[in-house]
């Protein structure tokens, strides 16, 4: 067996992981539509031109697998394993389309990813051999840290919470910034500190694993300003009611997904 790769959609996420790998090792992909495929991948125009490929990445929206599906059994031949990032489709769909025993992954990445600071959580079907599931360990590192999970129902609170999560810390700096052009800064400001903040706040919390609450308090003067704020964002439970409302809808949208149209 090979150890390329084929990617099957070349969006957002297939194109990350494909950047990521392209130096390292043959990448292949299909996807009718991309304009520009990253530097160092080759396009495939069929998939009957793939070969025999160790991993094989499905990264089509999931709406779009239908139209994949019937290529699945003809791709996992011996040795190769599918790696599905779809949210929401199981690997029963999976396996349904891939025939019983097939090597199958499902995994949910996020869009750092691209810049190599992803996390992906993955879980495999009981065909994946320890040989499989490094070359999938060493697929998904390609764009950052991978978690190995033995429940799948668990994709859907990960999806909800880390496959989701980076546009909800983009939504809530999004509010900072037009709260802070509501206190009289302008536009381009409020933008810079509200950026600066966010990313400074996010490589503090990479420092030496100090907890997060602990970094919270650091900021947090007895009787002062951020404890006025943070009065506000846990009145009533808010912040945590309105985490845990939005993390459910992901969820159960995940859940949707996975039912076939
Ligand atoms: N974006 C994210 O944050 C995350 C996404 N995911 C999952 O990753 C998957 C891809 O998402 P994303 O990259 O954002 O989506 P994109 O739309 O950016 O990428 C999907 C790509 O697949 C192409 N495509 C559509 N149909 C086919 C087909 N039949 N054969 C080959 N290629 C096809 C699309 O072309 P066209 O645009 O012309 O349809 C597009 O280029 C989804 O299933 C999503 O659930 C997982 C984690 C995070
Ligand atoms: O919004 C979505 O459905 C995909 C899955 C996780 C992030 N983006």
């Amino acid at each position: 067996m090979s150890d390329t790769i084929l990617m099957i959609g070349c969006g957002r996420m297939g194109g990350a992981i494909a950047q990521a790998l392209a130096p390292a090792c043959r990448v292949l992909a299909f996807d009718p539509h991309a304009d520009h495929l990253p530097a160092g991948v080759e396009r495939l125009e069929s998939l009957s031109g793939a070969g025999a490929c160790a991993v094989v990445v499905l990264a089509v929206k999931p709406q779009g697998f239908d139209a994949i599906a019937p290529a699945l059994a003809s791709l996992a031949g011996p040795g190769s394993v599918i790696l599905s990032i779809m949210a929401g489709i199981t690997l029963e769909r999976l396996s349904a389309a891939a025939g019983t025993g097939a090597a199958l992954v499902r995994a949910m990445p996020n869009t750092p990813a691209a810049i190599g600071c992803g996390i992906t959580a993955a879980v495999a079907s009981p065909a994946v051999t320890a040989r499989q599931r490094a070359a999938v360990t060493r697929t998904l590192e390609a764009t950052g840290q991978v978690l190995w999970l033995e429940d799948e129902g668990d994709l859907d609170a990960v999806t909800a919470l880390s496959g989701s999560g980076p546009a909800y810390f983009y939504r809530f700096a999004e509010a900072l910034i037009q709260a802070g052009m509501e206190r009289g800064l302008d536009a381009e400001t409020a933008t810079r500190l509200a950026r600066q903040t966010f990313i400074g706040a996010a490589r503090l919390a990479e420092v030496d694993g100090v907890p997060l609450v602990e970094l919270r308090r650091q900021v947090t003067s007895p009787g002062g300003t951020t404890a006025a704020g943070l009065a506000v964002m846990e009145a009533d439970g808010a912040i945590d009611a309105l985490a845990g409302q939005v993390v459910r809808a992901a969820a159960r949208r995940s859940r949707e997904l996975s039912q076939p149209r």
